[in-house]
């Protein structure tokens, strides 16, 4: 018998509850019918205080220095989670993967966004690496953001060049010669980032692309962190059900 949500709702832990997206993702899991908050813990609370409370689902927005430790302890534990913390490398998600082959039945879901219109972003991205010679990124966040490039810019310049090595595409045309120490960004899978840290921004990214006689920019603004609530409640729901290790809502959006 499958079971009811709205009777028995699912019980969701939050680690970093008092940051400025934990503190969202609490209000939200609150507001939800089917979802009840049965624990929000931060720096100096005991993780255990998540296996008291019974939670099923944890959601993780940290830091990357933490986040690791936290994931050990929920797959140990046998809970489900939901992680936005960034920092995640090609490393990270092999030692994640490989805690998750023996732990059966459990999911966690890592994405670098959950805003519907950043996850497009990446998407569309993709679609339009093949078709130009030149491309850049530029993200723009808060200035108390802890990590540059973002999370976000980072997934973007890999699935851009994945796309770019498999349509056999040289690295974009430069030909700057002198440059003073970062003036052209970083370099991240051979694609040039940029990260631009202002007071008034919240979370932002442009993708522009540039072909003889034309330019394609793809621009997107998160100007509110409600913008990521129903991509972590989405992400929340579906968790239980998604054994192993899902990067991204690609697939929970049906893209
Ligand atoms: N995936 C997304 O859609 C998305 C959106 C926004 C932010 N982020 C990422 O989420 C992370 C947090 O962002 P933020 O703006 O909320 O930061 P924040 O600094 O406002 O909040 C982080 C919170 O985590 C707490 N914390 C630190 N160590 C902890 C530990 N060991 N256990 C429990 N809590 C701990 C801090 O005290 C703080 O309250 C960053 O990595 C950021 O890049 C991701
Ligand atoms: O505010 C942040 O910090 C954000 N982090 C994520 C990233 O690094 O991409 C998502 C956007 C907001």
């Amino acid at each position: 018998m499958s079971r009811d949500y709205a009777v028995d709702p699912l019980r969701v832990g939050v680690l970093g509850a008092k940051g400025k997206m934990g503190a969202e993702v609490c209000n939200a899991v609150s507001r939800a019918d089917d979802l009840s908050l049965v624990a929000g813990i931060d720096q100096g609370d005991r993780l255990e205080a998540l296996t008291d409370a019974g939670a099923e689902v944890v959601v993780d927005f940290t830091h990357p220095d933490v986040v690791m430790g936290n994931l050990e302890f929920l797959v140990n534990c046998g809970i489900h989670a939901v992680v936005g913390t960034t920092g995640f490398t090609a490393e990270r998600l092999a030692t994640l993967r490989s805690q998750l082959d023996v732990s059966p039945g459990l999911g966690v879901l890592i994405a670098p966004n959950f805003a519907i219109g950043a996850v497009l972003t990446m998407k569309f991205s993709a679609i339009a690496a093949k078709y130009y010679e030149s491309v850049e990124i530029i993200e723009l966040h808060h200035p108390r953001k802890a990590d540059a490039p973002s999370g976000t810019a980072m997934r973007t310049a890999q699935v851009i060049a994945a796309a770019r090595a498999e349509a056999g595409l040289p690295a974009s045309p430069d030909a700057t010669s002198q440059e003073v120490d970062g003036a052209r960004g970083a370099l991240v899978d051979d694609v040039r980032v940029h990260a631009i840290r202002l007071s008034g921004l919240i979370a932002h990214e442009e993708v522009l692309f540039g072909a003889d006689g034309e330019t394609l920019t793809i621009r997107h603004d998160s100007m509110d962190r409600k913008s990521f609530m129903p991509g972590v409640l989405l992400a929340v729901r579906n968790v239980p059900s998604l054994p192993g290790l899902t990067v991204g809502l690609d697939s929970l959006l049906g893209l």
